[in-house]
């Protein structure tokens, strides 16, 4: 697979693109973007796994053909474009509901930014860029889970606390002997 976009550029806000630092840029992911270190960008969040590339890809183009299905993937990346690396990374799904009269609401998930590069607001671009494009698509609220630590940032962000987080991690099963 050549170097193809998960989704289409026009909902990269081009005001977010406009702050960015010099030689940097805002964007979908790409499927080239295994070697430019996206899956390394997520290890600050938690194990990701040794992908081969045949797994990403796999990964990837699943999401890309059903990206038009019930609920939507918008990932996108912040490159170095002098080094040609991922340096940030995020994700908005839109889900349909049936509530709000069939309303849709944006999901941010997994937000990184590479160690070397945290404090110099490639993570509230990326958040200001997930929020643009949940009201593009037409989301009526945009929500996350964070840790009480990275409250502040959210709030930078234009984010309010609400309610509480609930988790259930199922239970690995003991391989038999
Ligand atoms: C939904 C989720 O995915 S939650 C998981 C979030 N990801 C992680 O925790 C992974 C490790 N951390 C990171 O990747 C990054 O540090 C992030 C995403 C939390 C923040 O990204 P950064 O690029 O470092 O933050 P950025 O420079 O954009 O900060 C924006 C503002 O928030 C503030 N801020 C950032 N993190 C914090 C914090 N933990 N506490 C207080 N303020 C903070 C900054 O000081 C800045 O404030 P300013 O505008 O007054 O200068």
């Amino acid at each position: 697979m050549s170097d193809i976009a998960l989704f289409d550029h026009n909902l990269i806000s081009p005001e977010v693109q406009a702050a960015l630092p010099p030689n940097h840029t805002i964007r979908a992911l790409r499927s080239g973007d295994y070697e430019r270190g996206f899956l390394q960008v997520l290890e600050v969040l938690t194990e990701v796994g040794n992908h081969t590339k045949e797994e990403w890809l796999e990964r990837f183009d699943y999401i890309k053909r059903h990206n038009h299905e019930c609920t939507y993937n918008f990932t996108i990346v912040i490159t170095d474009d002098v080094k040609d690396r991922v340096v940030a990374a995020g994700t908005v799904f839109v889900e349909r509901k049936f509530v709000h009269k069939n309303g849709l609401v944006g999901h941010i998930e997994d937000i990184a930014v590479d160690a070397s590069q945290q404090g110099k607001k490639l993570g509230l671009r990326i958040i200001h860029a997930l929020m643009h494009i949940g009201a593009k698509r037409g989301c009526y609220k945009v929500i996350l889970d964070c840790s009480a630590k990275n409250i502040p940032f959210y709030e930078k962000c234009g984010f309010t606390q609400k309610e509480y987080e609930m988790a259930w991690y199922v239970p690995v099963k003991k391989a038999s002997l």
